[in-house]
């Protein structure tokens, strides 16, 4: 194998695996040769091998074989030239600045560049308030929420409000994973000193991803001590994770209960006005990168509508959609939307069960839900019945026996009348086809 086909594995693992995870376990690998289906690295030491081979070893295999390379086995050396002082190689990207000694920043995620509504308003003023300075008000700020909600680029953007303040602040941006991977290095060569003076010499820490610590003793323990050490010197804390302290699994009661002594907030999942509001946002972006381009209306309400996963997705779609359109030259119309994300949306389809839409449906028509599937035949039971049967079998793949089972052991005939009436209605009735709607929307959010 050639060197250039290892550099394109690397890139393919970088996207696969995260910045975080490749710069701290990927990027010390030295790709040496690959001879009868084996590959061989040399590694910095021997507990970087043994963590890349247990954590990545079948991915690294699986995007070699896909190169092209026939490639069974890993194998990873400790050079003897090699020191212990030997640190990863950093590649360092046009928009990263460094943050004291910690994670690169990424110059993109600001407080200018955060789109607020109500699902992140009380994360994002939380974030502004630490991002102020001055004295500590609530240690840890510990904001946490679903993946691509936004944790990370408000973490940065704290960072670089709090640079800009306060430029002689030493700041330290990590993610639990390189906390980690510090921890170890710093354990077996024996530096340990060093460690602790780095992370209690910090003015500010910031650690994102911390559920990662969960099942980890001795970087639990090692944690514990350090912000045990931050708080009492009046130090600023900030965490994020992808769930509530207590409920991070495995996780000490003692670090749970640590974090729980500042400001818990969560960035709830995106609504409809948000992620049209951040849509807008980075189109005014792709504007200026692209003036010739026209976006058509309603293209921006149809994403924001139809794509609810987060804004990751969202962004892509949207970096997608500009590229495509820039290449073959054309409006970016809903046509040329669907077209160019048809796997995307078709992905974002949410799945919806049965009771879900019971449940919805009895809301809406503030039924109770064991009306909705009980025996009784009024019309006030009976239409709602009706329609959340026809929206089962228009939004769910249950057969017409399947769906009579979980209205009370109906017969697949009663459904199929009463999704026949639905239909029927909706074209004499546009209070029914708005309700119709309406709830299709609720479901889908
Ligand atoms: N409110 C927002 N305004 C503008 N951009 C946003 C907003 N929320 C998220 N984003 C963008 O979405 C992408 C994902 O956000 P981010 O990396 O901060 O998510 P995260 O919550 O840290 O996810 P993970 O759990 O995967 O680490 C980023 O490009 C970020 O800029």
């Amino acid at each position: 194998m050639t060197n250039d086909i290892w550099a394109k594995v690397l890139n393919t693992l970088k996207g696969a695996l995260g910045a975080n995870s490749y710069s701290s376990w990927i990027e010390p690998l030295e790709f040496t040769q690959l001879s009868d289906g084996v590959a061989i690295f040399d590694v910095p030491t021997n507990f970087i091998g043994n963590y890349v081979s247990q954590n990545f070893g079948d991915q690294i295999i699986y995007h070699m074989n896909n190169a092209g390379e026939d490639v069974q086995r890993l194998q990873f050396r400790v050079p003897s030239q090699s020191r212990p002082t030997t640190k990863p190689k950093s590649i360092k990207k046009a928009n990263e600045s460094e943050a004291a000694s910690g994670a690169p920043l990424d110059n993109r995620f600001t407080f200018d560049t955060f789109v607020v509504g109500k699902p992140n308003e009380l994360a994002h003023a939380a974030a502004r308030r630490v991002a102020e300075g001055g004295p500590v008000t609530f240690n840890p700020l510990f904001l946490y929420g679903g993946v691509g909600l936004g944790k990370t680029h408000l973490m940065h953007a704290i960072a670089h409000e709090l640079k800009e303040r306060s430029p002689e602040l030493n700041v330290l941006y990590l993610s639990a994973e390189q906390f980690m991977y510090r921890f170890i290095t710093a354990l077996r060569e024996r530096k340990m000193m060093d460690f602790k003076q780095l992370f209690r010499s910090v003015d500010v820490l910031m650690v994102d991803d911390v559920q990662f610590i969960g099942g980890k003793d001795s970087t639990q323990e090692e944690f514990f001590h350090t912000f045990n050490a931050l708080v009492d010197g009046q130090k600023q804390i900030i965490i994020s994770a992808d769930r509530a302290p207590g409920e991070i699994k495995d996780l000490e009661e003692r670090i749970k209960s640590r974090l729980q002594c500042g400001l818990v907030v969560d960035l709830h999942p995106t609504d409809y006005e948000l992620r049209l509001g951040i849509l807008q946002s980075k189109v005014d972006v792709y504007s200026a990168q692209y003036p010739e381009l026209e976006i058509a209306d309603g293209v921006l309400e149809f994403l924001a509508h139809r794509i609810s996963t987060n804004v990751r997705v969202l962004e892509g779609a949207l970096t997608r959609l500009f590229a495509f359109a820039s290449l073959v030259g054309r409006e970016i119309t809903l046509e040329l939307t669907q077209d160019c994300l048809s796997d995307v949306l078709k992905a974002s389809d949410r799945k919806v069960t049965v009771e879900e839409i019971q449940r919805k449906v009895s809301e809406h028509y503030n039924i109770r839900l064991s009306d909705m599937i009980g025996p009784k035949r009024v019309r006030n039971y009976a239409r709602p019945r009706q329609i959340a049967m026809y929206l089962a079998k228009q939004m769910t793949s249950r057969s017409l026996p399947e769906i009579g089972r979980r209205f009370g052991g109906r017969d697949h005939t009663t459904v199929m009348h009463g999704v026949k009436r639905i239909e029927e209605l909706m074209a004499l009735d546009s209070q029914i086809a708005d309700d119709l709607e309406l709830l299709r929307r609720a479901l889908q959010e």
